[in-house]
């Protein structure tokens, strides 16, 4: 890498270093589905009992889908020969590409993957080896493979094979674009028969999406494509020795053009899928009115937004990049494609299949953003127009929407050989996939860099927090107050090698050498001076706490938001923001929650940290709360309150406690799904919750768990925390303040000071809206 690079790419780049190689090296691993534990487990799953599972498959070979993990499970393949817009840098540096591609397939559907890299050019051999994986896969997701050969490769493993094979950057790439155009062309009013398209790149995506955006009405002799030598026409050397290969010579036109620039003169749209900056302004200033332009280049786009809206402010753009509106992106479609795909045992993906998820993926952004979808992007405009032509990423709807119209073309084409009768009824079973995505911060972060607010830190000499603070800040969440000396926090800082310059990046307070200190002392005595605490009492108590300190800056309005208890007991900070913040309107406790993002979904834990042992109206309190602060999340809240009894199963004080904490919960909030009193298991089983009551008003899986007392609660969470969710938690949230305030503990990772800045910051966010709402 010689190219310099600016603080902001030095910062990605690290992190990005920093992901990849921690807590564990690389993305994805395998991980077993069944129990080992004992020797029987052992003869079922290994000789003898396995042999079973084999003779069946061997009798018929249809049962493989019903034995194995083979029916859900897709091959990424690559040779490394066209990585991103990196180009030819090899199987081995494509590594990190394939593994992401498996983690998105995994994330966003459920599907297993097995990267593959193959240090192979030749395209036959690479058709045989890929061919002969066959009984491993249910299903090829070709990927960064170069064209032309990746035309050939395709067209003879779908010859050959008896599972999907799809190659995303020509497919995935082409229906994404094609919604995006079909919906842009909507916009300007502009009928795509007669829109001339000039075109950036003649490999696997562009002509892929040529392909596709013929077969919708473009004429091709409306398409004017350019390579690497310039444009494609009949007088060009390699068109005159007949070299030029014939997925190029189908957009070669006839005429006196030589350059990108002579093509995009007059054109109605560009569509790039070839290299960063190849679109000039200058160009951009040529397009005919209200230019459509599609610069899918990744990582860096054809033409940067900002440099082709100030030439033309009346373009509409979309680019590969999640930083701006309207990525298009092939992840909008390729683990959706596959699991209609695999669930419907489609033997191949057929044009049928790939229209429908055209239709589908515009369709979506022209529905009404779900609530979802709109805590996720909070405070950005999800209203179909130009700055929202296809649906985000983060769209729950996207899987509901696009495999069973996958299913249901797959069925129409003939391919399918496990037709799905009921697709409502697989519909249904989809949402299992939607809220398990594991990026359950991302609503958050949205919410927080929509209305960045004031977050002060009260252990701001910490260097977990001068971490976090730089994080905050390279990611535009929040706008730091650190509490400490100046000198020790510009010198831990420098000793990090942080970036963050006092004044410029954060504002300091010094409790030692503060100006409001007296103002501060004084607010604190008018508070608790009935309380006990006289005039010096409070002096030395303000002098001494910086999370007192912090909580009066917020409470005084000279923050929005606190973050604390890196250091201390959690009670003594607790102490403290109850004074100075107090209760929200209408409340009448406190509480913590913590978060475990784990495989089978987030959950929810409360009361971690606060009541000793909860009085049912608490726990109703405490669960409302909770089911509240998970809407945040962009989740539907499902409370359970759980407990050693069932259904009434215990006459026990603390069973009855939980039956009447759901009882009043049901008045308080009729709208939130909720029942109890349950064991454990059956919050997280509707199977097991049916054994015992079948008609129980809570439906699926559990997220927020209500426990009976501080005991069960926090040791549920820190044993959880331990044996799964990857070690990563968020929190602990306090829930109820007057003003977003959370306290963390002594074992909080940087991570945790991330998140917990980017909830208080959304739930800063949230109140300046309820004030200015009310005032
Ligand atoms: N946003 C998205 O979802 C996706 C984006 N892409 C992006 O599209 C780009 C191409 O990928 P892919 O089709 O798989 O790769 P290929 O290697 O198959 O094709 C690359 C094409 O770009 C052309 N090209 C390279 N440099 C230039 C240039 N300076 N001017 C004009 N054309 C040029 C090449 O020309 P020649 O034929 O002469 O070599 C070739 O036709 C990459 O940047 C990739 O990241 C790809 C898939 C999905
Ligand atoms: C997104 C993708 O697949 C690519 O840029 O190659
Ligand atoms: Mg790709």
């Amino acid at each position: 890498m010689d190219k310099k690079l600016s603080d902001a790419e030095a910062a990605l780049r690290e992190a990005a270093l920093d992901y990849h190689r921690a807590p564990v090296r690389g993305k994805i691993s395998v991980t077993p589905t069944k129990p080992l534990s004992n020797q029987r487990d052992l003869s079922l799953a290994y000789s003898p009992g396995v042999a079973y599972a084999c003779l069946a498959i061997e009798e018929d070979p249809a049962l493989a889908a019903e034995y194995t993990s083979r029916a859900n499970l897709v091959a990424v393949v690559t040779n490394g020969t066209a990585v991103l817009g990196l180009g030819d840098i090899g199987p081995l540096a494509g590594k990190p590409v394939m593994e992401g591609k498996g983690c998105l397939f995994k994330k966003f559907a459920g599907i297993d993957v097995f990267d593959i890299e193959l240090a192979e050019r030749d395209p036959d051999k690479l058709v045989d080896i890929i061919a002969a994986l066959e009984p491993t896969l249910g299903g090829v997701n070709l990927e960064d493979i170069k064209a032309p050969e990746c035309f050939y490769i395709e067209r003879r493993l779908r010859e050959r094979m008896n599972v999907p094979v799809f190659h995303d950057d020509q497919h995935g790439t082409a229906i994404i674009s094609s919604a995006a155009l079909l919906n842009a062309l909507e916009l300007v009013g502009k009928d795509i028969a007669s829109v001339k398209l000039a075109v950036s790149g003649a490999g696997a995506a562009a002509i892929a999406c040529l392909d596709l955006m013929v077969d919708l009405g473009v004429r091709r002799e409306n398409v004017w494509v350019c390579d690497s030598k310039g444009l494609i026409q009949d007088q060009r050397a390699d068109v005159l020795a007949g070299k030029l290969d014939e997925s190029k010579m189908r957009y070669c036109q006839r005429g006196e053009g030589r350059t990108l620039a002579d093509a995009v003169a007059g054109a109605d749209v560009f569509l790039g899928c070839s290299a960063a900056g190849v679109l000039t302004p200058e160009m951009v200033a040529t397009m005919a009115s209200q230019p459509v332009i599609l610069a899918l280049a990744n990582p860096e786009p054809e033409i940067r937004p900002e440099l082709a809206k100030a030439v033309r402010p009346d373009c509409i753009i979309a680019t590969g990049r999640s930083d701006y509106p309207n990525q298009v992106n092939n992840v909008l479609c390729f683990p959706y494609i596959f699991r209609g795909a695999l669930d419907c045992g489609a033997t191949k993906i057929t044009e049928a299949m790939k229209i429908a998820c055209v239709h589908e993926i515009a369709a979506l952004a022209k529905a009404e953003a779900s609530s979802e979808v709109a805590a996720a992007y909070a405070g950005k405009e999800l209203k179909f127009g130009p700055d929202y032509l296809i649906p985000t990423p983060f769209d729950a709807r996207l899987i509901l929407r696009i495999a069973p119209a996958v299913a249901k073309a797959a069925a129409e084409s003939g391919v399918a050989t496990r037709p799905i009768a009921d697709l409502e009824a697989y519909r249904q079973s989809l949402t299992r996939f939607v809220y398990q995505t594991g990026m359950f911060m991302r609503p958050v972060f949205n919410a927080a860099k929509a209305r960045p607010a004031r977050v002060v830190y009260a252990e701001g000499e910490d260097e977990r927090v001068l971490r976090a603070v730089q994080a905050v800040l390279d990611e535009g969440l929040a706008r730091p107050v650190l509490v400490g000396r100046p000198a020790v926090i510009a010198e831990r800082a420098a000793q990090a090698g942080l970036r963050l310059e006092a004044g410029r990046d954060y504002e300091v307070v010094d409790p030692a050498d503060h100006p409001r200190y007296d103002e501060y002392w004084q607010a604190y005595h008018r508070l608790m001076g009935r309380d006990g605490i006289s005039p010096e009492a409070a002096r030395t108590t303000v002098r001494r706490s910086h999370t007192l300190t912090s909580a009066l800056m917020v409470r005084r309005g000279e923050a929005d938001a606190m973050v604390c208890g890196l250091a201390g007991r959690y009670d003594s900070h607790l102490e403290h923001v109850r004074a100075a913040i107090g209760l929200k309107p209408g409340a009448k406790t406190l509480a913590a929650m913590n978060a475990l993002p784990l495989d089978s979904g987030t959950l929810f834990l409360a009361d971690t940290f606060v009541n000793e042992e909860p009085s049912a109206e608490q726990l109703a309190e405490i669960a409302l709360m909770a089911a509240e602060e998970v809407r945040r999340f962009g989740l539907p809240p499902k409370v359970a309150f759980v407990s050693h009894s069932i259904f009434g199963s215990s006459a026990r004080g603390s069973a009855q406690r939980m039956r009447a904490a759901r009882d009043l919960f049901v008045k308080m909030a009729p709208h939130i799904e909720c029942d109890g009193e349950m064991h454990g298991d059956a919050a997280l089983s509707a199977e097991v919750r049916a054994r015992y009551l079948p008609d129980s008003t809570l439906t699926g899986s559990a997220n927020v768990l209500v426990l009976p007392n501080l005991d069960a609660a926090n040791i549920l969470f820190n044993v959880l925390k331990m044996t799964s969710g990857h070690g990563v938690t968020v929190g602990p949230m306090l829930l109820g303040t007057a003003a977003p305030a959370h306290i963390l503990t002594p074992s909080a990772t940087v991570r945790r000071v991330i998140n917990i800045t980017a909830l208080a910051v959304a739930e800063a966010a949230t109140l300046a809206v309820v004030r200015q709402a009310t005032t």
